[in-house]
């Protein structure tokens, strides 16, 4: 069986007073129900950051500014390879709020619960609770 690859764009936008956005997935999809940074498949053709934009803009509304990519982490799901592409937003137009309907928070870093999130996410949650 061949697996398919795929490439995901994630924003952790961290606003001036350390709070970080994030949305809940919707019920029945892929980690349905878990807290997520916004973000999405990045498309053939785009590279990780031009993809981080739009799926930003259609998820959140906002056009991020100059994003700073963190890391990327590989996570095997079943019949899937799939590549993190994590980066830190800062500076972005716009106001973030929950485009299609997510219900979203704004957390201060030792609010993140790391078993809330995908557990691809464990490691970056854990960088950002250490690098304060
Ligand atoms: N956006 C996002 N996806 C994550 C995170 N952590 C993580 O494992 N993923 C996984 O990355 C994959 C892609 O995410 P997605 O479902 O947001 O893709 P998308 O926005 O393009 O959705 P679509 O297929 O409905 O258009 C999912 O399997 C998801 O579980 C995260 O923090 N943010
Ligand atoms: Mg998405």
């Amino acid at each position: 069986m061949t697996q398919k690859q795929l490439s995901v764009a994630v924003g952790i936008i961290r606003n001036s007073e350390q709070r970080y956005f994030i949305t809940r997935r919707p019920q029945g999809v892929h980690m349905g129900g878990m807290w997520e940074f916004p973000g999405g498949k990045v498309e053939e053709g785009e590279t990780p950051e031009q993809g981080l934009i739009r799926e930003l803009q259609e998820e959140t509304g906002i056009t991020a500014l100059q994003p700073h990519f963190l890391e990327s982490k590989q996570v095997d799901v079943p019949g899937r390879l799939i590549t993190l592409h994590f980066f830190l937003v800062e500076r972005w137009q716009g106001e973030p709020w929950g485009r299609e309907g997510q219900p979203m928070r704004w957390l201060p870093v030792d609010e993140l619960q790391e078993d809330e999130f995908p557990p691809a996410n464990a490691d970056i949650i854990r960088r950002l609770k250490s690098s304060r």
